[in-house]
């Protein structure tokens, strides 16, 4: 879970606040607590250039507080670069609470962690990430709304996961295009590691493409079921890095690829919706490369959530978060092309055109 731009050993090394600060060059950290409700969050607030820093609020167990504050620097961080490949006029920004979603979530802290973002007058705009529902955000819109991922009854977008998978199948087909020769994933063999929100439809879309897909997950019920539905082989989770396939989908946990991993990959193509996909994000770029496997960037590819959300922002409608997160495609296949051309890996790439988005803008806004 948490990972990488600072690893957690190395985070204590860096002065705890402005040395946190200027690490990655975040703008802000805001720390919340309110005793009443039991309230502990930080908000994370890397860039706002391109506009206001908008993320989603994890609910997390977390072991320390400085492994909060690393997975808050880290996701936001995370958040400027997606929002800005994609074109999006959105900054980056990313919320934790500290403490257990099943049992120490209740409408009260909702609300009290709702007054902070909203303290922040539209600077940080919240959403869903893990341990947080529709209705947690609703309960959130009660007092502020700086809040995106609400319910579509109370004028939001809805579930962005289906958007997310289709992002991906966009992504996934591109790098096909370049891998194969060929956009076409009928007979390719696909695995899909997590088939929970994303994966799943994930799954369908293959599934109606023609694919030969296989699936993994820890949750042996579900991995039955859809076995069953989708008519798809299972895989047992020692047998992800080494499978026979020719694409492999993380769709489930981050750092899947590491040091132990990539060597064993068979997979000439990784196309997944899982955040934070490389352990290290330059070596292990670099080793994917070596080993001639096309690797579709994370942050570009499962960027159909934010889509989705930036929707209840400017007010478009399904047809154009379709039309928008259809475009990854062609971005994914220039980010193949800039990639070879510049001899770096696609996820250096994909950093380097978001950065040089972000420093137009700012270059603009200085004239
Ligand atoms: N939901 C979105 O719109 C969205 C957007 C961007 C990125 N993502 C990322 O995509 C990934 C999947 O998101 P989701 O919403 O489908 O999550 P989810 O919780 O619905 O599904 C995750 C699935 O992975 C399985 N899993 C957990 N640990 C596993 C392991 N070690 N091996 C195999 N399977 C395992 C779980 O059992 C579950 O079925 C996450 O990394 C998430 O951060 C999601």
């Amino acid at each position: 879970m948490v990972s990488d731009v600072i690893a957690s050993a190395d985070i204590k090394k860096v002065d705890p606040v402005f040395g946190q600060l200027s690490f990655n060059d975040h703008e802000q950290v805001v720390f919340c607590q309110d005793k009443d409700t039991g309230l502990k969050a930080i908000i994370g607030i890397h860039n706002t250039v391109l506009g206001p820093a908008l993320g989603g609020t994890r609910m997390w167990n977390y072991n320390s507080e400085w492994e909060a504050l690393n997975d808050v620097l880290r996701l936001s961080r995370g958040m400027t670069y997606k929002s800005a490949i994609t074109g999006l006029n959105l900054g980056g920004g990313k919320a934790v609470i500290i403490g257990d979603a099943r049992t120490q979530k209740t409408p009260e802290l909702m609300k009290r962690f709702g007054e902070f973002v909203h303290s922040l007058s539209g600077k940080y705009i919240t959403a869903e990430d893990v341990g947080m529902e529709t209705a947690d955000m609703d309960t959130v819109r009660e007092v502020t709304p700086y809040v995106t991922g609400i319910s579509e009854e109370k004028g939001g977008a809805g579930n962005p996961s289906p958007i997310t998978a289709y992002g991906v199948f966009m992504g996934m087909k591109a790098a096909a295009k370049y891998q194969f020769g060929d956009d076409s994933l009928e007979d390719k063999k696909v695995l899909v590691q997590g088939i929970g929100h994303v994966g799943e439809t994930l799954v369908d879309y293959l599934t109606n493409e023609g694919a030969r897909v296989f699936i993994s997950d820890i949750n042996q019920e579900r991995l039955s079921d859809l076995s069953i539905k989708y008519k798809a082989g299972i895989v047992e989770a020692n047998e992800v890095y080494n499978a026979d396939v020719d694409i492999y989908a993380p769709c489930a946990l981050g750092a899947t690829l590491n040091d132990e991993t990539i060597g064993q990959l068979r997979a000439k193509v990784v196309a997944g919706a899982a955040n934070n996909q490389l352990a290290d994000e330059f070596r292990h770029g670099a080793m994917l490369k070596e080993r001639g496997i096309a690797y579709a960037p994370d942050f570009l590819i499962n960027a159909g959530g934010i889509i989705n959300v930036y929707a209840e922002l400017e007010g478009y409608g399904k047809h154009e978060i379709m039309r928008k997160t259809e475009k990854i495609y062609k971005t994914t296949l220039d980010i193949f092309a800039h990639s070879e051309l510049n001899g770096c890996t696609t996820h250096e790439s994909a950093l380097s055109i978001a950065q040089e988005r972000i420093d137009k803008r700012k270059m603009e806004a200085k004239k």
